[in-house]
């Protein structure tokens, strides 16, 4: 099974190299912005501009959330009834859900995409849910999520996706999620990843109690033991443990560090993926940060793996891409930093 990985490069080292300089020159103490600092290296090393861009303008932050159902949530693995995805698809679409508050703070632009929702959703917009792959993805503890030409459909989307939102304007990405039971599925491929067992990987998602947690590490024990000897490949992973949802966000996020874009990451859902578009395109880490540290123990596992930092740990656990979108004024913050403080050598004359 196959999907086109684009080759990704590294961000680049001289931007980096003279950012570092130039946050060693500024008028404060050698060290003082701790990691907004390395945030604003970071920048200037994936955007190639020295000092980096200050992402003001309106559309160059950029939001998709990628919406889909999962067979698990009729198993007992989510606090809330499947019927809440089309719901919050609608909610997101017209602006109302909690991460469309975010970003209208924060001058974030969002666009929701039905990538496997189990419902018709007839009254929003093909821009919406005219390239839907399939309506639901399989119960993972009982069958394949997908087949594998779905799988590659579901990747190419992503991919495609990441470009649309490049030829719009973007320059940084921020991927989201949407999908009652999609903490399972997500928790799952980590697990596949790292070789660790389901009850390292699984949380409360939605808030499922003792018995909901029980069966959610249930389906995950039983989906890997079904699909054992198929965690290598990271799109045979996807179709035998994930989602259309969460394959079109991992084809989005390898495909964001193919074209060199910056991505910014949020929960579970998105460092799944994320740990899953190092594997495709070995590399695509470099082009990410994370955005914040969700309360699921596996989103923490997968950024351990990724070598990556959160910038917020606000023990936020909505999804949505809001703990992306809640970091963006301290990636904003960083820039600023570098652009805009005087030099020591000019404050000493
Ligand atoms: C009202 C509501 C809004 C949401 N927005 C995001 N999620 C998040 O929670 C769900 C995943 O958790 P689990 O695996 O436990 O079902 C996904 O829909 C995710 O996007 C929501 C969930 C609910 C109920
Ligand atoms: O980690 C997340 O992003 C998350 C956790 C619970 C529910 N939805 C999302």
């Amino acid at each position: 099974m196959s999907a086109t990985s684009g080759a990704v490069r590294p961000p680049d080292a001289g931007a980096r190299a003279s950012a570092v300089d130039r946050l060693a020159a500024l008028a404060t103490p050698a060290g003082a912005l701790g990691r907004l600092g390395d945030l604003a290296v970071w920048l200037s090393a994936t955007t190639g501009e020295v000092p980096p861009p200050d992402l003001r303008r309106t559309g160059e932050v950029r939001l998709t959330v990628f919406a889909g159902d999962h067979g698990v949530a009729a198993h007992g693995v989510s606090a809330y009834p499947a019927a809440v995805t089309p719901a919050m698809v609608r909610t997101v679409a017209s602006g109302r859900a909690g991460v469309s508050a975010l970003a209208a703070a924060h001058g974030v632009s969002v666009r929701v995409l039905d990538v496997a929702v189990d419902d018709d959703l007839a009254d929003l917009p093909p821009s919406v849910t005219g390239r839907r792959v399939r309506r639901g993805s399989g119960a993972i503890h009982v069958e394949d999520a997908l087949t594998g030409e779905e799988t590659v459909t579901a990747v190419e989307l992503g991919r495609a996706v990441a470009r649309e939102e490049r030829a719009a304007g973007g320059r940084l990405l921020l991927g989201g999620d949407l999908g009652i039971g999609n903490t399972t599925p997500a928790a799952s491929l980590v697990a596949a990843a790292l070789g660790l067992p389901a009850e390292e990987v699984v949380g409360r998602g939605t808030g499922v109690d003792e018995d909901g947690l029980a069966r959610k590490t249930d389906v995950v024990a039983t989906a890997l033991a079904r699909t054992r000897g198929r965690h290598d490949d990271p799109v045979d992973c996807l179709a035998a443990l994930g989602s259309a949802d969460l394959a079109a966000t991992t084809g989005y996020l390898a495909e964001a560090a193919a074209l060199g874009v910056p991505v910014l990451l949020d929960g579970l859902m998105s460092v799944a993926c994320a740990l899953l578009a190092e594997r495709l395109a070995p590399g695509a880490a470099g082009w990410f940060a994370a955005g914040h540290r969700s309360t699921e123990p596996a989103q923490s596992l997968a950024l351990a793996k990724l070598g990556l930092e959160p910038l917020l740990d606000l023990g936020l656990r909505l999804g949505e891409g809001s703990g992306a979108v809640a970091a963006v004024p301290v990636v904003r913050s960083a820039a600023a930093l570098l652009r805009g403080t005087a030099l020591l050598s000019e404050v000493l004359t």
